[in-house]
């Protein structure tokens, strides 16, 4: 493998660290425990995982985990409520609704019911548009992990030819303008692009996030060219023996490290920073809330 490994586990681990810190400070000085409170609908065994081990780094770090698990079938209003109660609740900084939802409940109304100062996702309305115009807000944990790992490798990202692969509203727009923000050329390519393989050759920086198993193959990434890979797939590894399973990113791992300059694996890439950067803005927010001075190389 020619290709630098980024390490997002360890970028994960060191930028827990410094939310421990902060953390500490926090309760030190000024008796404030930050808490960030998850809503899980439903029982999807992978979500369970997810939410698991989020509410463990959360006191790990040293802040309140409040896990509210709601029934398969609960109803819009009783979300609604349950929301309501947690905006207007001091103790918790960061509120985070566990996606997708079942399919009942209007994702869209639910993500914009959560006051904009406590959306540590930064899915709501007011977030996104802060974001597009560079303005001060919650930024979208993937995308932030994705180009905190970029600037720490890079330093500037200034004039650099970035695409974006996948146009979703969790990943794949906050990426693009979290990149523009950094001053990178951006394109952002999707299903209907045409000429993919040819628009990702001209990148410097490539952002796999389609949720594909390996559909990016070596060939398309330009000799040197860093790339994150966002997707995390879990597919059949009959290799493993019968019914085991392995995860694997949406780019083809060694024939892309054979070319690239740098690469995030999955897994121990984007995920464990995705997680680390949940924590991180609970933080933001909680000095938000408080008027404090906000954790330096925390936010975007
Ligand atoms: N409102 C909301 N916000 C989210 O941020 C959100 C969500 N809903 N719904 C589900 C997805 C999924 N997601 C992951 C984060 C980290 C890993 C992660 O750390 N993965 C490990 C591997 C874990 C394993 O072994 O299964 C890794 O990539 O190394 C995975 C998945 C956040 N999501």
């Amino acid at each position: 493998m020619a290709a630098t490994l980024i390490d997002g586990k360890a970028f994960a681990a060191k930028v827990r660290g410094q939310v421990s810190e902060h953390v500490a400070r926090l309760k030190e000085e000024h008796g404030i425990t930050p808490g960030l409170a998850v809503v899980l609908v439903g029982e999807d065994p992978a979500s369970q995982v997810y939410v698991r081990s989020k509410g463990k780094q959360t006191v790990e770090v040293g802040m309140n985990s409040f896990e509210h698990k709601l029934d398969v079938d609960t109803s819009e209003a009783d979300l609604l409520a349950l929301i309501d109660q947690l905006n207007s609740d001091p103790a918790v900084h960061g509120i985070l609704v566990q996606l997708p939802l079942p399919g009942h409940l209007n994702e869209d109304l639910v993500i914009n019911s959560i006051a904009p100062e406590k959306d540590v996702d930064g899915f709501h309305i007011s977030n996104v548009g802060l974001l597009g115009t560079g303005q001060k807000s919650m930024v979208p944990c993937t995308p932030l992990g994705c180009l905190m790992m970029l600037r720490d490798h890079h330093g500037s990202l200034s004039g650099m030819d970035a695409v974006v692969i996948g146009r979703s509203n969790i990943v794949g727009k906050p990426m693009a303008q979290l990149l523009l923000g950094d001053s990178c050329t951006v394109t952002i390519a999707h299903s209907r692009t045409k000429d993919l393989p040819d628009v990702v050759r001209r990148a410097d920086i490539v952002v796999a996030a389609v949720g594909r198993p390996e559909m990016v193959p070596g060939d398309w990434i330009k000799e040197g060219a860093t790339v994150i890979d966002v997707g995390i797939n879990r597919i059949d590894a009959p290799e493993k023996g019968e019914g085991k399973t392995r995860l694997v990113g949406d780019v083809h791992f060694d024939s892309a490290a054979a070319r690239a300059g740098a690469i995030t694996p999955v897994p121990g890439g984007v995920g464990p920073m995705t997680i680390a950067c949940l924590l991180a803005n609970t933080v933001t927010a909680c000095c938000r809330a408080n008027n404090l001075a906000e954790p330096e190389g925390l936010t975007a």
